[in-house]
């Protein structure tokens, strides 16, 4: 296990935001981030990705305490999809996917045949091959969420971070940007809403509330009725033999 918590919690303004939860993802699964509005999914992928500091446990990356690793190595291996990325600049799309090797590039070197081929690669692998040089902000939202994939597959992580990446996206375009994830061959946490789209994509579930760790597992295993009414108080109906012999949920208004 390459990226993992242990026991992290964040405190702000007197309140533990997260609260002693532990992740250690499988190399190469998808995870998802489950939990109500506010029970600190993001707060938990900030954590994870370094950009903030755990009041009390550890993040470990290889072994090491992520502080300890840097900020530029840690961003040559691990990249994030942050819910609502842009750029002020306009920008080609080409340009945008080149973003993502910054980390690996040395102070005022060039692009070099390496970082080039990393981003046509990223491009090709998230079949943005017609859309290099549109400018940015004429693409619509799930294009630009593909845009954003492209720059951080371009870092070549081991890792990847994704929060709430199906956001205002139709349903077509959510399915097809969540098997475009599953199918990068890295680890990938995703913080997610959708409870049928976790249980259709992840390998693995972490549910939380109120900062905690409720329920972690297998999406069978975790999506239970009693789990959906304990946590979201919501009643549910899960099918077992959903699409694919996932779970299958129907909410029931009271
Ligand atoms: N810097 C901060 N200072 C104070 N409170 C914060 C700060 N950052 C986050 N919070 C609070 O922490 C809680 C968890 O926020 P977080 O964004 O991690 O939740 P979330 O599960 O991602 O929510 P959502 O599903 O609504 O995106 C919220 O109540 C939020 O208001």
């Amino acid at each position: 296990m390459s990226l993992l918590a242990e026991e992290v919690s964040w405190r702000a303004g007197g309140r533990l935001i997260v609260d002693g939860v532990s992740i250690a993802p499988e190399e190469g699964s998808t995870v998802g981030l489950l939990g109500p509005n506010g029970s600190g999914k993001s707060t938990l992928l900030r954590l994870l990705s370094g950009v903030r500091p755990a009041s009390e446990g550890v993040v470990r990356l290889d072994g090491s305490p992520i502080e300890r690793v840097g900020r530029k190595n840690v961003a040559r291996r691990l990249a994030v999809v942050e819910q609502h990325a842009g750029t002020e600049v306009d920008m080609s799309v080409l340009d945008v996917v080149r973003l993502g090797r910054i980390p690996h590039r040395r102070a005022w070197a060039g692009a070099t045949a390496d970082d080039e081929a990393a981003v046509r690669s990223a491009v090709e692998y998230t079949r943005l091959e017609d859309k290099v040089d549109r400018s940015w902000h004429t693409l619509s939202g799930g294009e630009r969420q593909r845009v954003q994939i492209a720059r951080a597959l371009a870092q070549q992580p081991k890792e990847l971070l994704l929060d709430e990446p199906t956001n205002h996206l139709d349903i077509q375009h959510q399915l097809e940007l969540l098997a475009l994830v599953v199918r990068i061959p890295v680890t990938s946490v995703i913080a997610l809403h959708d409870l049928n789209l976790a249980a259709m994509f992840c390998d693995h579930l972490l549910v939380l509330a109120e900062g905690r760790a409720v329920a972690a597992g297998s999406p069978e295993r975790v999506l239970t009725e009693e789990l959906i009414a304990e946590v979201y108080n919501v009643r549910a109906r899960v099918d077992a033999e959903g699409p694919g012999g996932r779970p299958a949920i129907r909410f029931f208004p009271d």
